[in-house]
C-alpha cells in the first residue's frame, strides 16, 4: 500500500494542532518551506515526537558543498526524507549520497505545476515525459533513493526503474479544484503497484477528515 503523505503547508499554531489532532494516523509529514523557514526544529522535533515519518521538501538546488552540508542537517533534524532537485547534477547526488544515513533521498524530477509549454519557455527541447526519464535515470544511477514526478509519468518510472522510491504530489479527490497543479492524479484513479508515497495538501487540509478516506482508498489498491 502507498504511504499517505500530508503536505502541512500551514500556519505553525494551526499547524501544531493538527499534528496533536492527528496523532496515532499512519502518516508521513511534509514539512516544506512555509513551516521550516519560520519555525524549523520546533515543528520537525514535534512531528518526530508525535511518532510521524518527518519529509523534508526542501528541494535542495545548490553546488554540491551547500547540497551535502543542507543533507547533513536535515539528517540531524532525524529527516526520513528529504528532496532534493536533480538538476543540480550528478556532482551534488553523489556527495549528498555520501552524507545521507537512514534519511532518503528524494530527487524532484519535474515540478508537477509544469506542463510542456513552461519546459519549452525554460529551454528544454525534449518532451516533458523523455525530461523525467531522462532525470529520474541519472538520479538513480547516482545513488538516490527515490524520485518525485506526477501520477502521469509515475507508471512509466516504476516500469523503467523498480527500486525507485516513487513519490507522487499533484493529488486531489475527483471534483476537487487543482488549483496551481498541471499534472494531476485523482486518488481515486490510483494506478495499483506503481506509486510508493502520495502527497496531499490542500484537499486535505480543508477537511481532515478526509484524511479517512484518502487511507480508505489506498488500502484498497
Ligand atoms: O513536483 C512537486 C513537488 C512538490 N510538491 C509539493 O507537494 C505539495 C502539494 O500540495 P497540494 O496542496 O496537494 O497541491 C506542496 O507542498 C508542494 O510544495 C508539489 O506539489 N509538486
Amino acid at each position: 500500500m502507498a504511504k499517505l503523505c500530508l503536505a502541512l503547508d500551514l500556519p505553525s499554531e494551526k499547524a501544531k494542532e493538527v499534528l496533536f489532532s492527528l496523532k496515532g494516523y499512519p502518516l508521513v509529514i511534509k514539512v516544506g518551506y512555509k513551516l521550516f523557514i519560520s519555525h524549523h526544529r520546533a515543528i520537525t522535533d514535534l512531528v518526530k515526537e508525535l511518532g510521524f515519518e518527518l519529509f523534508l521538501d526542501l528541494k535542495l538546488h545548490d553546488i554540491p558543498n551547500t547540497v551535502k552540508e543542507g543533507v547533513l542537517s536535515a539528517r540531524d533534524l532525524g529527516a526520513d526524507y528529504l528532496t532534493l532537485h536533480i538538476l543540480s547534477g550528478k556532482q551534488a547526488l553523489r556527495e549528498a549520497v555520501k552524507v545521507k544515513g537512514n534519511t532518503k533521498l528524494l530527487g524532484v524530477s519535474v515540478l508537477t505545476s509544469l506542463t510542456e509549454e513552461d519546459l519549452e519557455d525554460l529551454g528544454f527541447c525534449s518532451s516533458l515525459e523523455e525530461e523525467v526519464v531522462r532525470l529520474v535515470s541519472l538520479g538513480m544511477s547516482e545513488g538516490i533513493d527515490g524520485v518525485v514526478c506526477s501520477g502521469l509519468e509515475a507508471p512509466k518510472i516504476k516500469d523503467l526503474f523498480p527500486h525507485a522510491f516513487v513519490v507522487v504530489p499533484g493529488v486531489r479527490f475527483r471534483g476537487d479544484e487543482v488549483q496551481d497543479q498541471k499534472r494531476v492524479l485523482f486518488l481515486e484513479d490510483l494506478p495499483k503497484g506503481v506509486v510508493d508515497m502520495v502527497v496531499m495538501g490542500r484537499s486535505l487540509l480543508e477537511n481532515l477528515r478526509r484524511i479517512d478516506r484518502a487511507l480508505e482508498i489506498l488500502h484498497e489498491r
